[in-house]
């Protein structure tokens, strides 16, 4: 799974009861024709917040930003920008900035005149422009490249030239949509970090919409996983990842294991999920669950062990058959087929050089996982 880079501590205005929202979706609808791009949506924004849209292509993340930047308007609800109603105002007026693709960059124009562009228009004087401009392009790190045409810089330059020219102008809010697409993966992640630099070295608000969980795992303070026009979850990516709260988001982000079953019973310090097979998992608490509830018990990948023999201390033991094994360097995917034919994905850190468990394809294997190691959920 990816680091989670941006965890900046003591940044959580979400949880400050007074602390008011930047920017707020209020019950928002947008339909085209009679399809509901965005269903009813309410979410809040904190200022200087980095925070990540995620969802499945058409799920509504542009239309969300298109309607915060005023290219258009909701059907019904309303969007406040620092408690104005933000209905009517045309995206100019708006302190909206969109940070288009760096293919949208002007060709003939080098990258200082590209980022002076907005500010030209704007009608600054050139004094300030010229100031303004040097003063970003030390930030994205491309002084040395001024005076060069868009092709004849990287595709990491050019995004930074994007970056630079979205900037220039100063708007509070910056919206960014698939900001990375066009890069190549170890690009993508250099970026990200700079990214994230620039967005707290300024201290803007970022919206970015994405589609790479990865990615928005990495740089966002918060992460809102949409699914078909509405907010399933809003939470950080450790909350996301860890504690999601519902199959949804669990199978959204990340790799996970389910266990469908009931609640067999529940008291305040265990419970215990019964599934198909009748065979039993001990976990901590069964949550808002009552005994008889359909739930799946969630466990990612990393938490369960697998070994040849069954662990003496284990709590959950289950046994099957390794179905498949990947080595990839830093460590070990199996897939073990339990003896109830479902398939289960754990990962191992190869921490040492050499087993001190050797498994291989269709050996009998246990996995084993502690009654706290996964989540229980009922939607
Ligand atoms: N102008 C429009 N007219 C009709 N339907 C539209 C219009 N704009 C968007 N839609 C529809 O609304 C839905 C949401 O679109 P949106 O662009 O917000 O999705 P998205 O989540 O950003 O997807 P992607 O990741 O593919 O960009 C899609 O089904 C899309 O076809």
């Amino acid at each position: 799974m990816a680091s989670l880079g941006s965890i900046r501590r003591d940044f959580a205005p979400w949880n400050d009861p007074n602390a008011k929202p930047y920017i707020r979706f209020e019950n928002v609808t947008k339909r085209f024709g009679d399809f509901t791009a965005v269903n009813d949506l309410s979410l809040s924004i904190f200022e200087r917040e980095f925070f990540a849209l995620l969802g499945a292509s058409g799920c509504g993340k542009s239309t969300l930003l298109r309607m915060l930047a005023g290219f258009e308007e909701p059907t019904s609800g309303r969007i406040l920008l620092d408690g104005q109603d933000l209905r009517g105002i045309p995206p100019y007026r708006r302190p909206v900035n969109m940070m288009f693709q760096s293919y949208a960059l002007f060709p003939h124009m080098s990258v200082e005149k590209n980022i002076a562009f907005g500010l030209k228009q704007e009608g600054m004087p050139k004094a300030d422009i010229e100031k303004r401009v040097a003063e970003m392009l030390k930030l994205v790190k491309l002084e040395p490249f001024a005076k060069r045409k868009p092709h004849q810089l990287s595709g990491g330059q050019r995004q930074r030239v994007a970056l630079a020219r979205s900037v220039a102008k100063r708007p509070k809010v910056l919206l960014l949509d698939e900001p990375l697409g066009a890069l190549d993966k170890k690009l993508r992640e250099e970026t990200q970090f700079e990214l994230m630099d620039l967005q707290q070295n300024l201290g803007l608000t970022f919206l970015v919409v994405t589609h790479d969980q990865e990615e928005a795992m990495t740089m966002a303070d918060r992460i809102a996983i949409l699914d078909k026009g509405e907010v399933m979850q809003v939470a950080t990516p450790t909350e996301v990842y860890e504690a999601p709260t519902s199959r949804f988001v669990a199978n959204f982000v990340g790799n996970v294991n389910m266990f469908e079953g009931k609640v067999a019973a529940s008291d305040a310090t265990t419970a215990r999920i019964t599934g198909a097979s009748g065979a039993q998992i001990v976990i901590d608490n069964a949550g808002e669950a009552a005994a008889g509830a359909d739930v799946a018990f969630a466990i990612r990948p990393e938490k369960i062990k697998v070994s040849s023999k069954r662990p003496a201390e284990a709590v959950n033991a289950l046994e099957g058959e390794v179905y498949d094994i990947a080595y990839l360097g830093d460590m070990t995917v199996y897939h073990v087929k339990l003896d109830d034919g479902q398939v289960v994905r754990a990962s191992m850190l190869n921490a040492a050089r050499i087993m001190d468990d050797p498994l291989t394809w269709n050996d009998r294997a246990w996995i084993s996982f502690r009654p706290d190691a996964g989540i229980v959920l009922a939607r």
